[in-house]
């Protein structure tokens, strides 16, 4: 059994992510017990740096090292770890962008034959000479930037969890100058680890300084990393977009922290997730009892997007499809899956707006109508009783609402309802109830809008990406309190899931479509009341970004659990794979539920 419990706290550990405060919680028992965590945080980033050293083939001795190192913990982390190095020969320089240094960590780093540059003139650490002039802060400033760019490694320890707002100063002088400022990490994500593999290297100490900690957002200076060394247990800025770009290769180092004893606000969906979603056949099932889903996608402008959603719904372990649509796509749809039934039925579960045009069209209006008519019996009264109609909408089937059907949205809906944006269409839904914001305000902060999203209409929020966020309201929630005491917006009733199973490859026409079909399926065939929404969406989405993977033979993907420090997992995942187009998802989707089953 304990095996059994190893592999479940390994699996918590890899896919479930707290807050700085809950990561302080769990530490303060550790601490308060004399556990040298201190030590240990350092002694693996140690450990990191000297082997990616030896990756580059690169000796110890023949290294040159700069560490950014700020006046916290995390700094103190930094100096232990490059006292560690300097022992063993590097050639190590801290820059000190704070007022102070961690007192034992500085001790000990001098002590090694460290070398220390002070920026700050009003700096007052022990034994360096602070009160230079304005123009010499200037002189230091630019002999530290040429500095790490001309090392092999840089270290940055500058914030970690400790961060408050965007990086300020000269933390974020040297961020800027050194990484990016604002702007999200456009970079290939190389299948191999997101390493350069060119000089100088970034090992992030705990987290990159200056990403949000807890949401991931991305409003200021931060130095991209080709490594995160992590320690005790994940934060949410190495899950959630854009920060995940920016971490790189992640190792977390093993606390024994009481993961079990806290919530995890950000959790990763992962294979074995995805599988449990699935509702296998049975002996004795019809193909009512395995779901059927209904679909009013597709239009006369885009007629394609009613076969994508329609066959990758059909492929995706259903009883059935239903269809409504213009002339053109029923004849495509049928010509595309000839099991599918045309007009209105019974179903579980409805994707309405792929492949439909917006209200900025006149184009298409029938459908829209239809779409209207349907969306009319999911829409809450705004008083603060639930009535009986109210009590309708909640016991209408789960529903996806996709692209040209997010401007037809009621005010408030119920938690079935799931919509599915990408950036620019969540932003113009926020518009639209009065939010000030655009599609790179989404990009940069978007857990902050799919969560603002949820709070404003209640439904599940699906926000696609590299790495789709999903916010609803976990499974147990009573409906009829959330309804009296508003809709939930703090973490304690919100669910955060995320996917990054996909290669960017993705990243292309239609693929929307398909996930919407996946998304209906999915949820028609719940017969599990304890899943929530925004899981079945978040495995949907894993499922997706998974065919989507094996169709283009890419071990490319938006997230990736973190390396356990001392596990011997160092297998590096290589192929880049090749471009593929939204069909080709839909016909792994067999080969994707064959795997993950198996
Ligand atoms: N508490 C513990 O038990 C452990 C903590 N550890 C390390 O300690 C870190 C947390 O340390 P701290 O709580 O000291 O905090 P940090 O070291 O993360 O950050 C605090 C420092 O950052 C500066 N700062 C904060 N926001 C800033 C901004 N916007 N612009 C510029 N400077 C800013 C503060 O002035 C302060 O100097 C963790 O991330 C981890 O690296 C590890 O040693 C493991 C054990
Ligand atoms: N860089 C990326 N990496 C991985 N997946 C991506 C990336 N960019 C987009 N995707 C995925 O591709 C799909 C694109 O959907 P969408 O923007 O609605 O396209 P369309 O409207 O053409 O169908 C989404 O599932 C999204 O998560
Ligand atoms: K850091």
């Amino acid at each position: 059994m304990a095996g059994q419990t190893d592999e479940n706290r390994l699996h918590v550990l890899r896919h479930a992510a707290f807050t700085a405060r809950d990561v302080r919680e769990m530490e303060r028992p550790l601490l308060e017990n004399g556990v040298p965590l201190m030590r240990m945080a350092s002694a693996a980033t140690a450990h990191v740096v000297a082997e990616m050293l030896e990756d580059e083939g690169v000796a110890l001795e023949e290294s040159n090292i700069v560490l950014l190192a700020g006046s916290g913990d995390n700094g103190g982390d930094g100096l232990f770890a490059a006292t560690m190095l300097a022992g063993n020969g590097a050639s190590v320089t801290a820059v000190a962008v704070g007022r102070t240094l961690h007192g034992e960590g500085f001790a000990a780093f001098v002590r090694a034959g460290g070398k220390v540059l002070i920026l700050d003139p009003a700096s007052e650490i022990p034994g360096c000479a602070a009160g230079f002039s304005a123009g010499e802060a200037g002189e230091r400033l630019r002999a530290a930037v040429e500095l790490a760019q001309h090392a092999h490694v840089i270290i940055d320890a500058m914030t970690g969890i400790g961060l408050s707002g965007a990086l300020h100063g000269i933390a974020g002088t040297v961020a800027s100058s050194l990484g990016v400022d604002g702007t999200i990490p456009d970079r290939t994500a190389l299948p191999a680890g997101d390493s350069t593999g060119e000089f100088p290297l970034v090992v992030a100490v705990d987290v990159p300084s200056g990403v949000g900690v807890d949401d991931g957002a991305i409003t200021g200076p931060y130095i991209p990393a080709d490594v995160t060394v992590t320690f005790g247990a994940l934060k949410p800025c190495l899950m959630l977009p854009p920060a995940a770009y920016a971490c790189g290769r992640v190792t977390l180092v093993d606390f024994s922290f009481d993961i079990d004893g806290h919530m995890p606000f950000v959790e990763a969906v992962s294979g074995d997730n995805a599988a449990e979603t699935v509702r296998l056949p049975r002996l004795a099932d019809t193909k009512y009892l395995r779901g059927v889903t209904g679909l009013i996608t597709g239009s006369e402008r885009y007629p394609g997007a009613a076969v994508l959603s329609c066959k990758a719904a059909a492929k995706t372990n259903i009883g059935m499809i239903r269809y409504m649509g213009p002339q053109v796509c029923r004849d495509m749809v049928l010509d595309a899956v000839p099991e599918a039934v045309l007009g209105k039925g019974r179903v579980q579960a409805w994707v309405v707006g792929s492949g439909v045009p917006t209200g900025e069209t006149e184009d298409d209006d029938f459908q829209r109508e239809t779409i209207a008519k349907l969306l009319t019996h999911y829409a809450l009264s705004s008083d603060d009783d639930p009535d009986d109609d109210d009590d309708l909408a909640y016991d209408m089937p789960p529903l996806v609402v996709d692209a040209g059907a997010l401007d037809l949205l009621p005010d408030e809906v119920p938690p079935q309802v799931v919509i599915t944006p990408h950036a620019g269409e969540l932003a113009s839904l926020l518009t639209a109830r009065g939010e000030d914001v655009d599609a790179s305000d989404v990009q940069n902060e978007p857990l902050h809008w799919a969560l603002r999203a949820h709070e404003l209409t209640g439904a599940t929020v699906l926000l696609k990406g590299a790495v789709t966020i999903v916010v609803g309201e976990p499974a147990d929630t009573d409906r009829e309190s959330d309804a009296q005491g508003g809709f939930a917006d703090d973490e304690q009733h919100v669910r955060v899931v995320v996917s990054g199973r996909a290669p960017a490859w993705l990243g292309t026409a239609g693929a929307g479509d398909v996930l919407a079909g996946m998304l209906g399926a999915l949820l028609a065939q719940q017969d599990d009341e304890d899943v929530s929404a925004p899981d079945v969406a978040a495995c949907a989405a894993y499922l997706h970004g998974y065919a989507a993977a094996q169709a283009s033979q890419s071990d490319q993907r938006g997230f990736t659990p973190p390396t356990i420090y001392g596990s011997d997992d160092r297998h590096l995942r290589t192929k880049l794979g090749h471009p593929i187009v939204a069909s080709d998802v839909i016909g792994m989707i067999p080969a994707t539920f064959a795997e993950l089953l198996s």
